[in-house]
This record gives C-alpha cells, sequence and structure tokens, in this order.
C-alpha cells in the first residue's frame, strides 16, 4: 500500500513505530553488508541498539566529529585546486563528494585506525554492488545456500571486512584490558564500544558493534554525497543564491572554516540546503512492514501489509507546497509554513528517523561553506539533468561542474 495522507504518515512514523518495520525480504538483501545493524533492526533489538548509538549522535560528542571534516574538507579542496592549476576547469562533483564522505566517515568512524577503515570500507562497497546484482544470478529457495562463485565471492568478501574490523576492535579492546588506555578511543568505534560497556553488558557484543559500523558507512556516506552533489548543481544553476550564501558565509566566518557555533547563523545556506533534500531527497522512499494490525483514521492495516511512504511524490505535491512546486525557491523555507516530521521528511520522522540527521547536516553546512568561499561554480554545457531512484535518488549522468578559484 502506498500511504500519501501526510497525517496519517505522521500517525504511523511516530504512534506505530515498534510494531512497523523493516520487512524479512529487506533484512535479507542487505544482511551480507550491514548485517543487524540499527538500519534493518526492528522491535526491541532495534530500541536497544538506538539507545546505544544515538549518544555518539548528540552535543559534544557531535561536535567533536567538526575537526575530521574540516581537514578532510581541506585536503579536496588542495586537490582541487591542484588540478585547477594543471588546467583543468570542468570536474564531475559527484566523484569528489563520495570520495570526499567515505573519507570523513572513516575518519569519524575510526580515526587512528583510518587507513585501515578506508580499506574495510572499499571492500564494503564492492559487497554492496555485488549484493545488488543477486537478481541477475539464479534464484530459487534456498538457492543462496548453493557454494556458487556469486555465493562464494560474497561469502569470502564479507569475512574479508569482518577479519579487518574484529582486529581493529580487539587492539582497542586489549590496550583497555591491560591498562595501556582507560578508554576505547573518541572516535564513533570508541564511543560505541565505552556506550556498550556502560550500558551493562560485559561481555561486548562485538558482532553487533560490526554490524554498526558497516551501517553508519552504509547509511551515512552515499546520501550525504547525494545532498552535496544536488546542492552543488543548484547552487551552480542558480548563480544569484550562490552570491548570497557566498556572502553570508563570509560575514559569518570571515574566511576560515566554519566553527559548529556559526553554523547557525548560516540561515541562507540552511535554506538552500533544505530546498535542495525538499527537491532531491537523496531516500525518496520510506518502506514499512505492518508487524500486527493497525488503525490508522479509518484505515484498517492488516498484519503482514507492506506499506510504502513516497518521500518524493509529498516533496513534490502542488496542493502542499504551491505552484512553483518544481522550481527551485529556498525562500519557502525562510518562514515556517511548511511542517517539518508531516510534509518536509527527508530524514523520515518520529523516533525512528535518520540517526546521523545532525551528523549529515553540519557535515554538508562546514563542506559547502568550505566549497562556496574558495570557489565560484557554474554548471557545464556537459551536465544532462536525469535524476534516477537506485535505492537513493542519484544524478544518472552526474554533476559537470566548472570550477574557478575566487582568489
Ligand atoms: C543527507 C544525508 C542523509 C539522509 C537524507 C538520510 C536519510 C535517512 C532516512 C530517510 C532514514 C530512515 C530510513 C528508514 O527507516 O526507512 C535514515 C535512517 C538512518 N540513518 Fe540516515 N540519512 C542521512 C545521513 C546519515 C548519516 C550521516 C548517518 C550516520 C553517520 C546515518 C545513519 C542512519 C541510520 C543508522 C539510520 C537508521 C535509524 C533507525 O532505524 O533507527 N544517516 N536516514
Amino acid at each position: 500500500m502506498c500511504l500519501t495522507e501526510t497525517e496519517l504518515i505522521k500517525e504511523l512514523l511516530s504512534k506505530y513505530s515498534t510494531i512497523s518495520g523493516k520487512s524479512w525480504l529487506q533484512q535479507q538483501g542487505s544482511k551480507h553488508f550491514i548485517g543487524r545493524g540499527l538500519l534493518m533492526a526492528n522491535g526491541d533489538d532495534w530500541y536497544h541498539q538506538r539507545h546505544i548509538v544515538a549518544p555518539a549522535f548528540m552535543g559534544d560528542k557531535l561536535k567533536s566529529y567538526a575537526g575530521y571534516m574540516v581537514n578532510c574538507t581541506k585536503e579536496m579542496v588542495t586537490s582541487l585546486e591542484k588540478e585547477i592549476e594543471i588546467g583543468r576547469t570542468e570536474f564531475e562533483i559527484g566523484e569528489y563528494m563520495a570520495r570526499l564522505t567515505a573519507d570523513i566517515i572513516s575518519r569519524t568512524e575510526f580515526d587512528s585506525n583510518y587507513e585501515k577503515g578506508k580499506q574495510i570500507f572499499h571492500l564494503l562497497t564492492v559487497l554492496q554492488q555485488l549484493c545488488a546484482q543477486s537478481s541477475r544470478h539464479l534464484c530459487f529457495p534456498g538457492s543462496r545456500f548453493l557454494p556458487s562463485k556469486y555465493n562464494r565471492e560474497i561469502k569470502s568478501l564479507k569475512m574479508e571486512v569482518e577479519r579487518l574490523l574484529m582486529e581493529i576492535i580487539q587492539s582497542r579492546k586489549d590496550c583497555v584490558e591491560i591498562g595501556r588506555s582507560s578508554s576505547y578511543g573518541n572516535d564513533l568505534l570508541g564511543m560505541l564500544l565505552n556506550e556498550m560497556q556502560k550500558k551493562g553488558s560485559s561481555n561486548l557484543n562485538l558482532q553487533l558493534i560490526m554490524d554498526e559500523c558497516k551501517t553508519f558507512f552504509f547509511a551515512g556516506h552515499d546520501t550525504t554525497a547525494l545532498l552535496l552533489t544536488w546542492t552543488m548543481m543548484l547552487l551552480a544553476s542558480n548563480p544569484s543564491w550562490q552570491q548570497k550564501v557566498r556572502a553570508q558565509v563570509k560575514e559569518v566566518c570571515g574566511g576560515a572554516p566554519p566553527s559548529v557555533e556559526q553554523l547557525s547563523k548560516l540561515t541562507l545556506l540552511n535554506m538552500v540546503i533544505n530546498e535542495s533534500l525538499r527537491l532531491y531527497p537523496p531516500a525518496s522512499l520510506l518502506p514499512r512492514m505492518a508487524f500486527e494490525d493497525i488503525k490508522l483514521g479509518d484505515l484498517h492495516i492488516p498484519k503482514g501489509l507492506s506499506i510504502w511512504i513516497p518521500v518524493l511524490a509529498i516533496h513534490h505535491n502542488e496542493e502542499i507546497w504551491g505552484q512553483d512546486v518544481n522550481e527551485f525557491n529556498p525562500d519557502r523555507f525562510g518562514s515556517k509554513s511548511f511542517a517539518p516530521g508531516r510534509h518536509f521528511i527527508p530524514f523520515a520522522a518520529g523516533p525512528r528517523n535518520c540517526v546521523g540527521q545532525a551528523f549529515a547536516l553540519m557535515e554538508a553546512k562546514i563542506i559547502l561553506a568550505m566549497l562556496i568561499s574558495k570557489f565560484s561554480f557554474t554548471i557545464s554545457e556537459n551536465y544532462r539533468h536525469a535524476p534516477v531512484v537506485v535505492l537513493t535518488m542519484k544524478p544518472k549522468y552526474g554533476v559537470q561542474i566548472h570550477l574557478k578559484p575566487l582568489d
């Protein structure tokens, strides 16, 4: 069933988040690359995991990741400047954004074990691509247990990813146990290990920690890269907004990378990001399964029914957004007339919303503020506008942009 009534969507996501969730089919499709991590967990498991994970994305802990974001962006800006120096003017910006967000999540999750983290995530990306091809392979009940070449490849990649992850985790555990260190570390992995120990399990569930590490990479880097890519496309195509945002960034940050405290003052950038998430929500569909009979308004939803929430359609509904629904108009987010959590749901809503929302927005603002104060950008004549949904909403042929250094 496709649920389009926004009042009912809000009710489902806020009131029935524990008796609806991810279907068995979804869990099977992703189990090799994210396992039983938060994104695919249900019921009590989900509740327990969310409470372990959530503190790592809040308050001072969240703020502590800003340094990784600034440093990785500085490296990317330097490499772009070098390429411009040797004569390059056009860039497929999506590639750069994907590399940058992968870099940031590797550093945030694994800090000193960053190089190994990058290797893990490379293998995980290959594994994910392989799993996405499952429909091309022989498929009948039980076929996933056959020792086919395809199944063996998946199994060996999965084992390699887990071996590398376990090496990092074990070395942190050893340091604590022999007294060389009093905590598991300040990066995301360290937070998870510390939280899990605080929550009373003396015997850490290492499989779950590995699954969460994989989940953050999977859920966090492609989505944020797409947000950045679409926003760069919109800014490159709308020079007046580009100038306005640049002027505000300059006024607030004075040419330096933004501090966490300055981010809330970048109101125009915030409006542009929201408008980008409205027009091109990276997660364009929210799938749910009813685990019990649910009564939503006058609707009776029987147990076992699959429910789709069409985020993209809601974000493009003329009745909600007005006649300029398909146009880029960040001003609509200047007033409070839209209803977050009901009409605007790029991060879903309710208890099961995106746990990394604040992380993603902080990351997007830092990167865009740094790019806009270093370069001016225009859309290339080679850009072909073709958004496609393949799990997330992507530009089919990439986003080609001309970059020009500002000084
Ligand atoms: C622009 C960037 C992002 C967008 C648009 C986005 C969107 C979403 C959406 C729509 C959901 C709900 C999915 C569903 O339940 O079907 C979700 C869940 C989730 N996201 Fe994000 N996300 C983004 C960035 C991130 C980042 C940076 C992280 C972590 C570092 C992250 C981690 C997660 C996790 C773990 C969940 C599962 C939460 C739960 O089920 O309790 N996301 N995200």
